[in-house]
């Protein structure tokens, strides 16, 4: 294995390959992240019921910061003002923000968008903001961003191939834009975001605009916001073909376990997801064995482990009847507990899938995987 160190700017290198799937490592000032790479979600300057060490200790080697929350919540100048988000959050590894784009349309309220941006107002405190191409840069830039993402705008599926569209060329417009106003800044990289919505040729059309911008990394955005697996993975197949083999790919809010694996064999480097993290708030645990609800009443007086052959404690170390109980009072302890197992077995599932590339045994290692998921419980 390549052994990776931190370099002075931005590099992506891809170690091996096992049909469209690659692993490597993108290299930056901040430190390396080894791909394909899970980013655990740290929306408000925190990854949910976790402290920054264990999320380092557990393989994440870089998380994922919303501008929209951080923007209303503390505030990007005042963010700045702190020592940037790193500091804050005490996080010394790379960190990815998002443009805000997404949550201002899922999040705010009294939104209204134009060529030049978005007027929102604040779903917490009802404050009027505007968000354009620049201004998300500038955020990003306040924060201390790592890799930062254009603001692009994501439509709902199903939706009129108009208006996929129309907000597939707007958002090109603003990928100049953004291009533009983050300028060169060695050591980091702004990465523009595919859209096109399930219209095949616009997204062709989306990534190969992209690609003449010559960006440093490409996300592909508008997937999982209520298509079919089926309509993701054609999608990802559809763009592939037309984006730089030696850059990353970020695929944007993705996904579940399967959706990492079936998306990986198609030659995503890089996903986020919330689900990890919410799911493990919500009593729910992934692991080896598949997912496993812990509010359930069959879990009561299971003193089983989720999983003992896990080298993390939350996994190995507390009874299911625990966990059962923890979830059914409603304890502080049961979401950090499967917040850290569910991030630990995404992390491990990331791992097995790099090492199974670099020995050409990826689809092998995907079959046991789901082999896994499905064999009931011993
Ligand atoms: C949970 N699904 C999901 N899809 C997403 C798409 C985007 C996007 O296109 N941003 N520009 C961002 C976050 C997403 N989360």
């Amino acid at each position: 294995m390549t052994d990776h160190h931190p370099t002075p700017d931005f590099r992506f290198r891809v170690d091996a390959t096992d049909g469209q799937a690659r692993t490597g490592a993108i290299t930056m000032p901040r430190g390396v992240v080894r791909t394909p790479a899970f980013m655990p979600v740290g929306t408000a300057a925190t990854v949910k019921a976790m402290y920054a060490d264990q999320v380092r200790e557990l393989g994440a080697d870089i998380v994922l910061g919303n501008t929209y929350h951080l923007m209303l919540r503390p505030g990007a100048e005042r963010m700045a003002r702190l020592g940037g988000l790193h500091h804050f959050m005490r996080w010394d590894g790379p960190i990815l923000t998002d443009s805000g784009g997404f949550q201002v349309m899922s999040l705010s309220a009294l939104r209204k968008l134009d060529a030049d941006g978005v007027t929102f107002r604040s779903h917490i405190d009802g404050t009027a903001h505007r968000m354009s191409p620049e201004r998300s840069i500038e955020i990003q830039g306040l924060l201390g961003s790592d890799i930062q993402m254009q603001l692009d705008e994501c439509v709902r599926l199903p939706a009129p191939p108009e208006a996929i569209e129309k907000a597939m060329r707007l958002s090109l417009r603003w990928a100049e834009r953004c291009r533009t106003a983050f300028g060169e800044q060695p050591g980091k990289a702004m990465f523009g975001i595919v859209q096109g919505g399930d219209v095949p040729d616009l997204r062709v059309a989306s990534a190969r605009a992209l690609v003449d911008l010559d960006l440093k990394g490409y996300a592909i955005g508008g997937l999982a916001v209520g298509e079919p697996q089926a309509v993701m993975l054609a999608m990802i197949e559809t763009v592939e073909p037309h984006l730089p083999a030696h850059k990353p790919r970020y695929l944007m809010g993705v996904g579940t376990p399967d959706d990492l694996l079936r998306s990986v064999e198609r030659g995503v480097d890089m996903f986020d997801c919330v689900m990890p993290t919410r799911a493990g708030r919500h009593g729910l645990a992934y692991t080896r064995h598949g997912r496993i609800n812990l509010r359930n009443a069959r879990h009561a007086e299971d003193t089983r482990p989720l999983d003992e052959a896990s080298a993390c404690p939350a996994a190995r170390d507390y009874s299911r009847a625990y966990l059962h109980h923890l979830v059914r009072s409603d304890e502080i302890l049961g979401m950090m507990l499967l917040t850290w197992n569910n991030l630990a077995y995404y992390q491990d599932l990331m791992a097995g899938m790099r090492a199974a590339i670099r020995e050409g045994r990826f689809l092998t290692f995907a079959a046991e995987t789901r082999a896994g998921w499905e064999r009931a419980e011993a």
